[in-house]
């Protein structure tokens, strides 16, 4: 993969997709997340960058409201996608991660066979009336995924039996088969041996035609490849947030010159 050609692309369009204002994240007395403002961009791939506890993946969370599954967790302040508060009461979490869909650092797909892996989410939100229908989503989510020439002719064998890096295709082939707007991923690349995640990275950008992604990782090599904004977190802090070029040749807070030049983290 030629690592140039995905940084050097430019952002292409430049509409607001979710907007961050006042966010405080606290569990139980830790204040975790301090007031963070931000407006992430559609069609776009956005890096969190950051020390390690610093609240990359907490923020993340806040997007699909999976801090709410955490007992402990308070979130306050304003998140909204497309303009609409995602912590309004009448919001279905559920509906929002249909919406929102998210990929995890170690691939989990379900006991299932690769084909019931992606049938699952337009199954339980009823997104097709036939087989012909579901199908078809299967094969498109798959192709997206950049897995289908893999699997197809193994569609009823157990997800759990693919590789590491097919296993992480598959579960962004779930994330994807309920026509989400927004891809959340949290370190995807992390359990991935070098081939797989190049594999991952350049689906990542093709998924940015299509989607706002959003992307924790501690590697800012990945940062600097996949992405076209990124976002440096520091003890809770958002400290800077630009163009992913400008951030890593010339951030202007010093916190951030001394995590991507080693100091920090
Ligand atoms: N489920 C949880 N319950 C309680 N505290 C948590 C939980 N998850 C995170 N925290 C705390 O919130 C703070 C931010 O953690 P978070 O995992 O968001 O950071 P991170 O930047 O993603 O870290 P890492 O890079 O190590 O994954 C830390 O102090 C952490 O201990």
């Amino acid at each position: 993969m030629n690592d140039m050609r995905l940084t050097e692309r430019a952002v292409d369009q430049e509409t607001t997709k979710i907007t961050a204002r006042k966010v405080q994240v606290y569990y139980g007395d830790n204040h975790a997340i301090k007031n963070v403002d931000v407006d992430i961009a559609d069609k776009t791939v956005t890096a969190f960058i950051g020390p390690s506890g610093c609240g990359k993946s907490t923020f993340l969370r806040c997007i699909n409201r999976m801090n709410d599954t955490i007992s402990t967790a308070r979130v306050t302040g304003d998140i909204l996608i497309d303009g609409e508060d995602i912590y309004d009461k009448r919001v279905d979490p559920v509906q929002l991660r249909a919406k929102v869909g998210m990929v995890f650092q170690k691939p989990n797909p379900f006991p299932k066979s690769i084909y019931d892996n992606v049938a699952y989410g337009p199954r339980i939100h009823g997104l097709s009336s036939n087989k012909a229908d579901l199908d078809d989503i299967v094969e498109r989510s798959l192709r997206r995924a950049a897995l289908w020439g893999e699997v197809k002719d193994r569609l009823a064998a157990p997800g759990t039996g693919l590789s590491g890096g097919q296993q992480q295709r598959l579960c962004i082939a779930r994330a994807v088969a309920t026509s989400p707007e927004v891809l959340l991923m949290d370190e995807p690349c992390s359990a991935l041996d070098p081939i797989a995640t190049a594999q991952v990275e350049e689906l990542i950008d093709e998924l940015r035609q299509n989607y706002s992604v959003v992307i924790v990782t501690h590697s800012m090599q990945q940062a600097a490849r996949v992405s076209q904004r990124t976002a440096f977190f520091h003890l809770g802090h958002l400290v800077e947030y630009g163009e992913t070029g400008k951030i890593f040749t010339s951030p202007e807070d010093p916190r951030t010159e001394s995590y991507i030049s080693g100091r920090i983290g």
